[in-house]
């Protein structure tokens, strides 16, 4: 059930994010009663980056005060209200407002939903969810893509796609009403006897004594980070996160990732891909455009599967070669395409535009298999004291990037031609396959606290590959 639950919130994410490729296209002429311009295109899909990276900034305070349950509620309100506002609205101001306040419970969502379940669910099940959450977004968004391409032709479509994406955060906000918050939280609040009902309903065949002994742990874990109110602990925390050599490395190396998942410009594609295909003269864009999201959600498939026999580093190191190659094949032959960004290409498709179609199959596969699912293994990178923390810094991140690349990329197609666009994005995977190959280290056969231990006096790159060889 807990599990259930945390998908739906990555579903949710990944359909909130996915169908704007098709609205786009599909809006036409029925906001303030003429075309999209670019900039507004830009500004439709961008805002619900912004409100979810300014979200994701208060999420981790939010779920330490009101609770994680009741965070992961209001997003389920906050995604309800935006989804609303869409669906009637008329202007497009209004429309950017819906998607900026579907954006906050977005953002607060993709922070809060794993931290409830991890906090809940036995550790060995912990890090399976990650990789679920990650199979639910894509999930989500090939959905969207879906319905987007069923809706095309029906008058009105766009605005039955966004009145869909109500159906999973009723479920989620109903499911919830019968779930309870994380033991770890009530411990926060010092409400002991909560804690114990809820950890005796989870472990239904543990002993009491060891449920009194989790409990202890936690408190103590807890205290790890002094201050006896909430503000006094952030700030203390804060503290730790940047003063800490080992911490300040794990953030570093998290947000590192993250940047570097967002402006590889994936989202581009994702967020533009019906807008594209529109360009390169596809008669049926939205339906095209399905095989992008299509290929995201196999090859998240793929790395589930390969992504612990095979490291996470190692899976970066083999599959950003692959991401470089298909952006340079992606920004040669736009090169040989005539395209004007601000209309749509009516000519024939030529070589060239299957061309193109294949070089972002290649990219998104190459994405999908490693820079799409790795960053979201943040939690691992910081200790139990300050991970809530950290993960807020590094979801923020990630985020912010969407939001860059959404906002920026049609007039840098505009500005720099769409060749000198992925030119642009392959020169940014280049530079970060060398941030990336001197300072992650490989992770995957480490405990927890082995990971503080390996950053304490520098990335230790090399000793982190001996120490996974020998234990593979
Ligand atoms: O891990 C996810 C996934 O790769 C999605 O397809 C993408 O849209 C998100 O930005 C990313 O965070």
């Amino acid at each position: 059930m807990l599990t259930f639950v945390a998908s739906i919130s990555g579903f949710v994410f990944g359909f909130d994010t996915g169908y704007i490729s098709s609205v786009l296209v599909m809006i036409g002429k029925d906001l303030d009663g003429r075309y999209l311009t670019i900039e507004e295109k830009e500004w439709i899909s961008s805002s619900t980056s912004l409100g979810a990276f300014f979200a994701s900034l208060f999420a981790g305070i939010m779920a330490d005060t009101l609770g994680r349950k009741p965070s992961v509620m209001l997003c389920d309100l906050l995604f309800a209200v935006g989804a609303l506002i869409q669906f009637f609205c008329g202007h497009i101001s209004w429309m950017i407002a819906g998607r900026f306040i579907m954006g906050c419970g977005v953002g607060i969502g993709s922070l809060t939903a794993p931290l409830y379940i991890s906090e809940l669910s036995p550790s060995k099940f912990r890090g399976r969810l990650v990789t679920i959450n990650c199979l639910a977004i894509t999930g989500g968004q090939l959905i969207a893509y879906a319905v987007g391409a069923g809706f095309s032709h029906t008058t009105s479509g766009w605005r039955y796609t966004v009145a869909l994406s109500l159906v999973p955060c009723i479920l989620q906000f109903i499911s919830l009403l019968f779930l309870p918050d994380t033991p770890r939280f009530m411990i926060m609040k010092k409400r002991y006897s909560d804690a114990f009902s809820v950890l005796r309903r989870v472990y239904p065949s543990s002993s009491n004594d060891l449920i009194e002994a989790n409990i202890k742990e936690l408190s103590d874990l807890n205290s790890s980070v002094p201050g006896n109110s909430t503000w006094r602990k952030i700030v203390n925390g804060n503290r730790m996160l940047f003063l800490v050599p080992s911490n300040r490395r794990a953030l570093f190396i998290g947000c590192s990732l993250q940047a570097v998942q967002q402006f590889v410009g994936f989202n581009a594609i994702m967020y533009f891909s019906g807008t594209i295909f529109e360009m390169l003269g596809y008669r049926n864009s939205i339906s095209v455009s399905c095989v992008i999201a299509g290929t995201n959600f196999i090859f998240t498939v793929v790395s589930l599967f390969a992504i612990d026999k095979v490291g996470r580093r190692n899976i970066l190191l083999i599959t950003m070669p692959f991401l470089f190659s298909t952006q340079l094949l992606s920004a040669f032959s736009f090169k040989h395409l005539n395209i004007d960004v601000t209309t749509n290409k009516a000519d024939t498709l030529s070589g060239w535009d299957y061309m193109v179609m294949l070089a972002l199959i290649g990219f998104v596969a190459s994405y999908a298999t490693g820079l799409g699912n790795v960053p979201w293994q943040q939690s691992e990178l910081f200790p139990q004291s300050v991970r809530g923390l950290g993960s807020s810094f590094t979801t923020g991140t990630n985020w912010f990037g969407s939001m860059v690349v959404s906002a920026s990329f049609l007039t840098l197609m505009r500005w720099l031609t769409p060749s000198g666009t992925f030119l642009l994005f392959a020169s940014v995977t280049a530079i970060s396959f060398v941030v990336i190959y001197f300072t992650y280290p490989e992770l995957g056969a480490l405990q927890l606290e082995e990971v503080e231990q390996l950053l304490s006096d520098g990335y230790n790159v090399t000793k982190s590959i001996k120490l996974h060889e020998a234990r593979k």
